[in-house]
């Protein structure tokens, strides 16, 4: 389980002891969870080891990674722009780090664009895409036809992500199987502000679906 846009102590503190698998910090300034690489550094040396720490950029260039990198020392850069195939390779040549890849997701031809990524990435991440006018690539709390995935194919690692909370993980997880998710806003009481109630409640939810389906060892 990701828990995305971190910027408290007490949020990512209350996140590992939940038992996230992996924290993520937002280096994107459009957005309200934005953190700057040194105050992210700041956080995740308290929870190095317990999560997995989690770079989330926006086609950045390389002289935005670099900065984040060299202060945060992430375990993952999570890619949610339009990076292509090419410029992930790049990536991970430059810094030796796995990728997980965003990719947005409203209809079945979407799927089409995973094929091209694959044995690239380390890992994909499907969200929704934005609503007209949105300025978010991501974090925007919508959801996608979960169905859709149906069509995937089984040996596709991937999270599932977007407009996940409490009350929808379970038709989420019923639906799609995901083995991993990733949640922002759906444990926010306002824009980029967790809320420790919410987080406790979706971990609860995640552990009620998982306990109703056949195991076949979790990563959520
Ligand atoms: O959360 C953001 O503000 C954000 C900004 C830029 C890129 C990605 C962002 N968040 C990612 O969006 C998804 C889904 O978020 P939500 O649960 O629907 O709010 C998640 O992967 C975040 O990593």
């Amino acid at each position: 389980m990701k828990i995305c846009g971190l910027k408290t102590l007490e949020a990512a503190e209350h996140a590992v002891a939940l038992g996230a698998s992996h924290a993520g910090f937002i280096f994107f300034p459009r957005s309200p969870r934005n953190i700057e690489p040194d105050d992210a550094g700041r956080l995740a040396e308290r929870i190095r080891g317990r999560a997995r720490i989690v770079a989330v950029t926006v086609d950045a260039e390389n002289d935005e990674l670099d900065e984040v990198v060299s202060a945060l020392d992430p375990d993952i850069l999570q890619l949610h722009g339009q990076e292509s195939p090419e410029r992930v390779l790049t990536v991970k040549a430059i810094y030796g780090l796995p990728v997980m890849k965003a990719l947005s997701i409203r209809e079945v031809s979407d799927l089409d664009r995973i094929d091209p990524y694959l044995g690239i990435v380390d890992r994909f991440l499907f969200d929704a895409k934005p609503p007209a006018g949105s300025e978010l690539p991501g974090g925007n709390g919508v959801s996608f036809d979960w169905r859709l995935l149906e069509a995937l194919d089984g040996s596709v690692d991937y999270m599932l992500s977007g407009g996940l909370n409490a009350a929808n993980i379970g038709e989420a997880l019923a639906l799609t199987g995901a083995r991993a998710v990733d949640i922002s806003s759906g444990v926010e009481r306002a824009p980029g502000v967790k809320d420790l109630k919410l987080m406790d409640a979706f971990f609860d939810a995640v552990r009620r679906a998982e306990a109703e389906r056949p195991r076949s060892g979790s990563k959520t």
